[in-house]
């Protein structure tokens, strides 16, 4: 049986005004666990109250109501904090340090050796695709190169619970890529990593767990696999280039099922054709001043043997008994669908706003804008 990592049980935010008067109520009610190597996703649109969780886990705010338990302590703890790594919805940063002087403050403020600090902030640079502006004040970078150096600085403590606030917002679909794999690698090797995002598309393909919040409540929650699993409906799919075999099965399909086959040529996804493009434009030498897709992060994340930064982490036991990556085949429309009856299902508690059909058309325009 796996470590329970992160255990929520009954967790309540009142935000509170200057009269202590309630003004929102963030989240109301939440419970969930977390076992060490599971990639675990809040999700909900804007307000829900996905950060405001966060927060709690990691002891920036006081539960209202009910309690939070990392690694079985409360978030509070020094030695707790010392496990985490985060990376916040906003990336802050010092806008006249450079990479290097970012994560060396960053490393020496968790008391990491000198030699060590050098070697971790090198490799971490390097993975996140920043070599060439090492040297560069990060006021000049664009918002995904911040977002990397953010990503580099909340692993520089080679932590056990990754918290990542809308990882991929501001990154581009290679970036995305790369951050997802990295996040799976981290789980792999047994990192237990808590993700919030309203960009599905970027979250379905990584997580294991999640929950669907509206309202600051938990409305759907579970395995991402079963909850898109339509169990009363079956997809037949094969490959052919013979039309007769097709206008056979289309003749027997409409005789039997009395209904039109719908026949279709398969197409390649954007992601698998813009980075094709990228590609072309690499072997082309055409330079760029962003973040540089040098291919070392696919190939830190292929090597058995992973460098030196992050060392336990190679170390670390690969978590053969977990679940394996989701592989499902996951369509964008059954996630929407799936969050669109948990939120309408129930209007939020605190909810101020119309309700009733007005309420129901901006939910949908909302999350089609998501999407
Ligand atoms: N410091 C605060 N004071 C008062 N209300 C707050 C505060 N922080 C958050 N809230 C309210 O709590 C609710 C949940 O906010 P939260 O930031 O947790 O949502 P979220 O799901 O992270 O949204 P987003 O996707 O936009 O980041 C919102 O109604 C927000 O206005």
């Amino acid at each position: 049986m796996s470590e329970t990592v992160v255990e929520v049980s009954n967790l309540n935010k009142v935000f509170k005004d200057f009269w202590g008067r309630p003004k929102a109520k963030a989240v109301n009610g939440l419970n969930f666990e977390i076992k060490k190597g599971q990639v675990f996703g809040l999700l909900g649109p804007n307000g829900s109250g996905k950060s405001t969780t966060i927060k709690m886990l990691l002891g920036l705010l006081f539960p209202t109501v009910g309690s939070v338990k990392i690694f079985g302590e409360k978030p509070s703890d020094l030695e707790v904090k010392k496990r985490i790594g985060y990376l916040p919805e906003e990336t802050t940063l010092y806008r006249y340090l450079n990479p290097e002087e970012i994560l060396d403050f960053y490393a020496s403020l968790f008391k990491i050796p000198k030699a060590e600090r050098k070697k971790r902030v090198d490799q971490l640079i390097e993975m996140v695709g920043l070599e060439h502006a090492r040297k560069r004040p990060v006021g000049e970078f664009s918002k995904g190169m911040a977002r990397r150096i953010g990503l580099a600085q909340a692993l520089i403590n080679d932590p056990d619970l990754i918290i990542l606030d809308e990882p991929t917002s501001g990154l581009d679909p290679v970036g995305c890529r790369e951050v997802k794999d990295l996040i799976r690698l981290l789980a792999k090797r047994g990192k237990t990593v808590v993700l919030s995002s309203h960009l599905l598309a970027d979250v379905e393909d990584i997580v294991d767990n999640v929950i669907v919040m509206y309202g600051g409540h938990a409305r759907s929650s579970g395995r991402l696999e079963s909850l898109l699993q339509e169990s009363d409906k079956q997809t037949l799919t094969f490959e052919t280039k013979d039309d007769a075999l097709v206008e056979k099965i289309r003749l027997f399909v409409s005789k039997e099922l009395g209904e039109e086959l719908e026949v279709e040529h398969p197409k390649r996804s954007l992601e698998e054709m813009f980075l094709q493009v990228i590609n072309e434009a690499k072997q082309d030498s055409i330079s760029t001043y962003g973040a540089e897709y040098s291919g070392k992060v696919a190939a830190y994340l292929q090597e058995e043997e992973v460098g030196d930064v992050l060392e336990k982490l190679s170390q670390a036991d690969v978590m053969e008994d977990l679940a394996p990556v989701v592989e499902v085949e996951v369509k964008k429309e059954v996630l929407q669908e799936v969050m669109q009856e948990e939120i309408l299902d129930e209007t939020p508690v605190m909810s101020t706003e119309e309700q009733g059909e007005e309420k129901k058309e901006e939910i949908n325009d909302k999350l089609s804008n998501l999407l």
